[in-house]
This record gives C-alpha cells, sequence and structure tokens, in this order.
C-alpha cells in the first residue's frame, strides 16, 4: 500500500480548495478528493492514513451497485423518506446484497465541523445539491451541520493501523431510517471505499429497510433516550410502538436479558469452556440457544445469529456429538449465502465429523488437561 501523496506541510491552512484539489484544510489532515463512476467522493484524513493504491491512482472505481431498493415516503409514520424492498424481484433473502455505495463525504469523527463547508465544495454541484436536500433533525444548527450530524454514519475505519475513527456520509443509505429491530445491517470495507447494505432476515417485497442508529439491546425508554439526545427524534419504530404495556415489558425484559446473555458469553471463551471442570456441558450451548431465541422474537438477528449457530455447532462438535454437529452445521451451512468455499467446507464437516479441526476436543481436554494446545484456538477463528 502507498502512503497518501501530494502532503502539504501540517502547518499550511487553506480553508477553501477549488474541485479536484489536494491540500490540506486542517492541520495535520489531508483533503482530496476521489472519483467513482461519475460522482466524486471529498475526504478529510490524517495525513499518515495510508490508502489501497487503487485510491490513489486517480482512475476510477465502479460507480454504487442499487440493487434491490427504492426510496419512497413512509407515509403517516412521519418518518419523511425510507428505503424499501422493491415491490417487484420477490425481496430480498437473509444475507442479501441491498446496497454498495460510495461515500460523499468522509471526515474525523471527533473534529469541529467546520471544515465540512470546504469539504463540501470539493464534490459535484450535483452531490452538494442531494446532500443540501437530506433530513436535517437539527433546524436550530447550521444547515449544513445539522445535515452531516444527521446522515452521518461513525465507524469508518481507514485500515491499514490508522487508529482514528471516521464518518462518512453516504447520499442513499441517508434515506434508512433507524429500527430498534433492524433488518438490515452495513459494513464497511477500506480497501473499495465502499459500504454494503446486507438484509440480516429475509425482506419482502415492499417492506421497509431498516438499520440501527444505537444498540438495540436496552430498554424502550434507554433506547429512545439515547435516540432523543443523539438524533434528536422519537422513535416510532414496530418495537417501540407495541400497543400493550404488557407487550413493552415483555420486550424489554427480553432485550435485557439478551444483552446479559452476551456479556456472559463474551466473558468465557470456547476453550476455557473446553478446559473447565466446572462449567457444564451444555452451557455455552444454553446460552447461544436462549439468545438466538430472543433474537429471532424481538427482531435482532443482526449478523449475530450466523455466530450463534456457529458457536453452537462448534459446541457439539467439541463434545463429539454426531446427530446434534450435524443438525446445527447444517444450518450454519443454510446461512451462507453464495458462500461457495465455505460450503463445501462444511459439507466435507458433516459427512465426516471427525476430521472437524477441534472434534471431541472438550472431552480430550478434560480427560487430560495437560494436553491442553492453545495453538487450536487459530482453527476456531
Ligand atoms: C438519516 S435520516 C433517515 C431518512 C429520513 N427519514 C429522510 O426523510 O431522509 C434520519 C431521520 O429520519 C427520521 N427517522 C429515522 N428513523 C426514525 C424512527 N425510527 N422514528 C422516527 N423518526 C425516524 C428522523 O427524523 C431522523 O432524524
Amino acid at each position: 500500500m502507498a502512503k497518501t501523496h501530494h502532503r502539504r506541510s501540517s502547518s499550511s491552512y487553506t480553508l477553501y480548495l477549488p474541485p479536484n484539489h489536494v491540500g490540506v484544510i486542517e492541520p495535520g489532515y489531508v483533503a482530496r478528493t476521489f472519483q467513482f463512476g461519475t460522482s466524486k467522493c471529498a475526504t478529510l484524513l490524517r495525513e499518515d492514513v495510508v490508502l489501497p493504491p487503487t485510491l490513489n491512482q486517480q482512475q476510477h472505481q465502479q460507480p454504487c451497485t442499487y440493487h434491490a431498493f427504492e426510496i419512497r415516503h413512509t407515509g403517516p409514520k412521519g418518518t419523511g423518506l425510507g428505503m424499501f424492498a422493491r415491490s417487484s424481484g420477490g425481496g430480498i433473502p437473509a444475507g442479501g446484497t441491498v446496497l454498495v455505495e460510495h461515500p460523499l463525504l468522509v471526515m474525523p469523527h471527533r473534529r469541529g465541523s467546520f471544515a465540512i463547508a470546504s469539504l463540501l465544495e470539493m464534490v459535484d454541484p450535483k452531490g452538494k445539491t442531494e446532500l443540501m436536500n437530506l433530513a436535517n433533525a437539527f433546524p436550530l444548527e447550521e444547515k449544513l451541520g445539522g445535515i452531516v450530524r444527521t446522515n452521518s454514519l461513525v465507524g469508518i475505519e481507514m485500515g491499514g493501523g490508522a487508529e482514528e475513527e471516521y464518518r462518512g456520509v453516504f447520499l442513499k443509505l441517508s434515506r434508512c431510517n433507524h429500527s430498534c429491530s433492524p433488518n438490515a445491517h452495513w459494513t464497511w470495507d477500506p480497501a473499495s471505499f465502499s459500504l454494503t447494505l446486507e438484509a440480516v432476515r429475509p425482506i419482502a417485497p415492499h417492506e421497509e429497510i431498516t438499520i440501527q442508529y444505537i444498540d438495540v439491546c436496552g430498554s424502550r425508554a434507554q433506547r429512545r433516550e439515547e435516540l432523543r439526545m443523539w438524533f434528536n427524534f422519537e422513535c416510532v419504530c414496530p418495537a417501540c410502538s407495541l400497543p400493550l404495556h404488557r407487550q413493552q415489558r415483555q420486550s424489554d425484559f427480553a432485550r435485557e436479558e439478551l444483552a446479559r446473555l452476551m456479556g456472559h458469553l463474551r466473558a468465557v471463551t470456547f476453550e476455557e469452556w473446553c478446559a473447565s471442570g466446572t462449567l457444564w456441558d451444555g452451557y455455552l450451548i444454553r446460552m447461544h440457544r436462549r439468545a438466538l431465541e430472543i433474537r429471532e422474537r424481538e427482531g435482532l438477528e443482526m449478523l449475530e445469529v450466523r455466530r450463534h449457530v456457529d458457536a453452537i455447532a462448534v459446541c457439539y462438535g467439541a463434545l463429539g456429538d454426531v446427530e446434534m454437529f450435524r443438525l446445527w452445521g447444517g444450518k450454519a451451512r443454510e446461512m451462507r449465502v453464495g458462500g461457495g468455499g465455505e460450503r463445501a467446507v462444511l459439507d466435507r464437516w458433516i459427512e465426516e465429523p471427525g476430521v472437524f479441526p477441534v472434534w471431541g476436543w472438550r472431552r480430550r481436554v478434560l480427560m487430560d488437561s495437560h494436553t491442553f494446545n492453545p495453538s487450536l484456538k487459530a482453527v476456531l477463528r
């Protein structure tokens, strides 16, 4: 990977940069543009950020791809515009790609917003107009700052060891509303400088596509407080609008239980369970299964469902339970949408469980804890 070029000294300080220029608009940071198809992206990155060489050569990446959605009004819910699965095409399967999109703007998350106006001068007039037409949840603030705050995604990493967190504005994804039971999840890939939005459960034609803006494992009151504080809106998603008080309490209890389960699961690793004579055989399996039940009931699939299913299969493998290993291995296999290579590996293990790398491992480790081999951890990653 090549270092960003065209650097200026960090003491130079230019507040306005004409389009296509690379330069410094904040000390220690470099502003530059990238062309993706017909649209331009403006970034403000620390000057030591190392970008993939393909981005440094100003030759140009694929434009965004829009697969399966349309943007329209959400109707009487009052959430303005939203992203919906297309009415034609049979909906989107779990794991299916909804959208791949490059950002319009990328800037440091924790720095003041005065550079935004300069960055915006660097993008195409069309991109600028589209940005200025996005929703603004902070009408009392300066308009551009309010729009960027309403529509920024935090968690855009530059990879290559760069630690600072960035936020990005994506014109299409900005129309995706929040839900406390979201049906889609985004991931950022620094190598292609693009975001991918994927369905976490099947999305029917016409159904609204939603993501989570905050951690949704808390109670309704906690979630609403957080959304109010950071995003300045009252959530009207289905999980926050359950008609009966009793239903709402059940949902709160379930989410709080899930948060506790996830804490317990983080506290005991697979290797520790395998080597532990005090934790019972079903300890991890029971918690993963309970977490799965809650996730499915509360619409909290996210990407975790696959991790729970994988973990259960691995635990049954470590217990040397052929029948249950095949059952859960089969579920793990079904969850690999288009994952040809991974499916083939799983097929092999299901066919012949004895070749599974940690087959019977808990049994063996417990029989002779001195032979515990931490290098096998690598197999499980
Ligand atoms: C990133 S925008 C989403 C798209 C927006 N609805 C639009 O018309 O462009 C975020 C804004 O959408 C609205 N919004 C998103 N999710 C919502 C929800 N669950 N409940 C109420 N309003 C929501 C809020 O006004 C919020 O400030």
